[in-house]
């Protein structure tokens, strides 16, 4: 589907009134530092609720939503304007196809982003998967090699199927501590990012709940098992991503087509291999050469 240009942000409207009033402070508060547009990548693999988390920020149902298949083929970019501020939200195909990572989706990705501005990722996944694992890694590889490390400074984790109970006694914020850590651990070594690096701006984690069955306050606003009204908390953290101070992402053709932006000094290696053959290698074979010929033989050889 084409994209959606600057239509009126009417879906707003359906959240509760307190939901909309710290919606309107934050746009204000973004118009304020001069930030009147966001582009807001959503990635992650296949069914973990990309396509409903753009429903649920819209306020509306953009786009399709399936529990059985694959429901997002092409990326798609949804625009909404509401008093002078413009929202575009990309959803995009899952990244995951027969245990791999699907390079051709990414490259549709990658091509549909051509001459767009990236402010935000939000990188999704389950509240309620209970292991990351070496895939995890290889598709936060992808992304990474796609738009290059910096694109973390305006990342989010978001997890979805937030209304849950958990397993074995813990407690809920336990949990969430569980399973954030281990996915920010995931994301650290597929972004090649010390944890340190991390530390002045940690990647945050946000919890969602897609759901329509998602309980309310008495505001009616859609809250977590924390009592959290969860959009407002979710636009909030993106904000503060936003005037944090992490640069956002242009995808030109040097990004798309150049090298991967990560591994630029990869230009480097024949001159480091060159140096190690006739410097290291070349010596090391003196030493062995000289060692023969110094070598005291046996009488009766
Ligand atoms: N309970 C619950 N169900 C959710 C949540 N988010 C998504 N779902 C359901 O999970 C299924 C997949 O959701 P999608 O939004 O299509 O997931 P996706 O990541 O866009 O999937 P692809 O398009 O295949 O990449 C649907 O049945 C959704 O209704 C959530 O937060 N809670």
């Amino acid at each position: 589907m084409a994209a959606q240009v600057g239509r009126e942000w009417t879906g707003l409207q359906q959240f509760p009134a307190a939901t909309q009033t710290k919606l309107h402070d934050l746009l204000g508060k973004l118009k304020q530092e001069e930030v009147s547009t966001l582009t807001i990548l959503v990635m992650g693999k296949g069914g973990v609720g990309k396509s409903s988390l753009v429903n649920s920020i819209i306020g509306e149902r953009v786009v399709p939503v399936s529990a059985f298949q694959s429901e997002t083929p092409r990326p798609m970019m949804v625009s909404r304007t509401r008093a002078g501020f413009t929202l575009n939200i990309i959803d995009t195909p899952g990244l995951v196809e027969g245990g791999y990572v699907n390079d051709q989706a990414l490259q549709i990705i990658k091509t549909f982003l051509l001459n767009k501005t990236i402010d935000v990722l939000l990188y999704v996944d389950r509240l309620d998967a209970y292991r990351v694992d070496n895939l995890d890694r290889q598709v936060v590889k992808a992304i990474t090699d796609s738009f290059g490390k910096t694109v973390w400074r305006r990342g989010l984790v978001i997890l979805t199927h937030a209304q849950l109970s958990p397993p074995d006694g813990l407690n809920y914020e336990e949990f969430f501590s569980k399973r954030s850590e281990a996915l920010l651990k995931v994301v650290r070594l597929g972004a090649k990012i010390r944890k340190q690096d991390t530390q002045e701006s940690p990647i945050p984690v946000v919890l969602v709940e897609n759901s329509g069955r998602c309980n309310k306050n008495e505001l009616d606003e859609k809250i977590l098992p924390n009592g959290i009204a969860w959009i407002p908390n979710l636009v909030e953290t993106i904000t503060e991503v936003v005037l944090s101070g992490g640069k956002s992402i242009l995808v030109d053709k040097k990004l798309i087509e150049g090298p991967n932006p990560n591994e630029r000094g990869k230009i480097f290696i024949p001159l480091i291999l060159a140096f190690q053959y006739f410097v290291v290698v070349k010596q090391i074979q003196k030493w062995i050469k000289d060692d023969i010929a110094n070598e005291s033989r046996p009488s009766w050889e």
